[in-house]
C-alpha cells in the first residue's frame, strides 16, 4: 500500500499484515511517549509516521491545541498541515520533548538505518534535539545487527558537486565497493534530497556493521558529506509491530539494551 500523506483517514482502508504491524507499533509508541504535558514533538518520515500522527490527533484537539509539531521533511510537514496540527520548525524549537520516527533496519542496541526516504539529515538533527527519541516499525526491520534484512547500503547525503570524490573515497577507502548513486524512479537523474542534495547508498560487510559507529565516523569525516544515515546511541527505544499482534520493543537502560514483548490484550 502506498504511504498515506494524511488526506486519506487511514483507519478507512482495509490494512495488510504489514500495515497493521506499523500501526500497531505507532499505537503503542503513541500511547507510552506522547503524554499531556509534551509541547513540543517531532515528527518523522516514512510509511509508519502517517499511524504515529493518527494517534496523536486521536488524543484530541483540547491537547493538541497548545502543542508544536516539528516536521523531518516535506511529507511530514503534509501531514502536519492536513492534520490541522500547529506547524513550527526546528529553528523556532532546537528543543523538543519527544520525537518518533520509522526506521529502516534497528540493531540489538538501538543503533538504526535510516534514510530510505532520504530524510536523514533532518531526522538526525530532530532525534538530536529531542529529550527522547523514539523508533517505530513493523517487524521486518527488527534485527541483530545492520544490514540484516536492509541490504541497500548506509544513505549518505552529500553535496551535488562532491558525490563522484565521495563515492571513490567509500569504494577505494572505506570498505563500499558497491556503493551508488541513489537515482530517482519517475525523474531521469538522481535522487535529490529536500535540502538539495544527492544520495549515495553505501552497503558495508558484516563485520564492519557489527559495530557502527566507527564507519559512521569515517564516513561524516569525507569533506561533502551532509548526514550520514547511522544513528548511534541516540534512540531510548524501538517499538516494532509483529505479525501477531504483539509488539516487541527493545529500550535503553543504565548498561545495556533490554528486550521485551507486550502481548495483544
Ligand atoms: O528514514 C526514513 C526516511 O528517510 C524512514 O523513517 C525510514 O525509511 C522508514 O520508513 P518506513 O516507515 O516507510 O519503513
Amino acid at each position: 500500500m502506498p504511504a498515506n500523506t494524511g488526506a486519506i483517514p487511514i483507519t478507512t482502508i482495509k490494512l495488510t499484515a504489514i500495515e497493521q504491524s506499523k500501526r500497531l507499533a505507532a499505537y503503542t509508541a503513541v500511547d507510552k511517549h506522547i503524554l499531556p504535558e509534551h509541547k513540543v514533538i517531532g515528527i518523522g518520515s516514512g510509511s509508519t509516521v502517517p499511524y504515529v500522527v493518527e494517534r496523536i490527533v486521536a488524543q484530541g484537539r483540547e491537547l493538541n491545541k497548545d502543542r508544536m509539531f516539528i516536521p523531518t521533511g516535506f511529507q511530514s510537514k503534509e501531514l502536519i498541515v492536513m492534520s490541522n496540527l500547529n506547524l513550527g520548525d526546528v529553528d523556532q524549537f532546537p528543543t523538543i520533548d519527544v520525537t518518533i520516527d520509522g526506521a529502516d533496519e534497528v540493531d540489538l542496541n538501538l543503533n538504526c538505518i535510516k534514510g530510505g526516504g532520504a530524510c536523514h539529515l533532518r531526522e538526525k538533527v530532530l532525534a538530536e534535539a529531542a529529550n527522547t527519541f523514539i523508533l517505530v516499525a513493523d517487524y521486518r526491520k527488527n534485527a541483530d545487527y545492520l544490514g540484516t534484512n536492509f541490504t541497500s547500503g548506509v544513505p549518505i547525503e552529500v553535496v551535488p558537486f562532491a558525490y563522484a570524490k565521495v563515492l571513490q573515497n567509500l569504494r577505494h577507502v572505506l570498505g563500499s565497493p558497491n556503493a551508488t548513486l541513489r537515482m530517482a524512479k519517475a525523474k531521469a537523474g538522481p535522487v535529490v534530497s529536500d535540502n538539495g542534495n544527492f544520495v549515495i547508498d553505501a552497503p558495508f560487510p558484516r563485520e564492519i556493521m557489527m559495530d557502527p559507529f566507527p564507519i559512521m565516523t569515517k564516513i561524516k569525516m569525507l569533506t561533502g558529506v551532509v548526514e550520514v544515515g547511522l544513528f548511534c546511541h541516540m534512540a531510548q527505544a524501538a517499538y516494532f509491530g509483529n505479525e501477531d499482534g504483539s509488539v516487541t520493543v527493545k529500550r535503553k537502560t543504565e548498561f545495556s539494551v533490554m528486550e521485551e514483548i507486550i502481548q495483544p490484550s
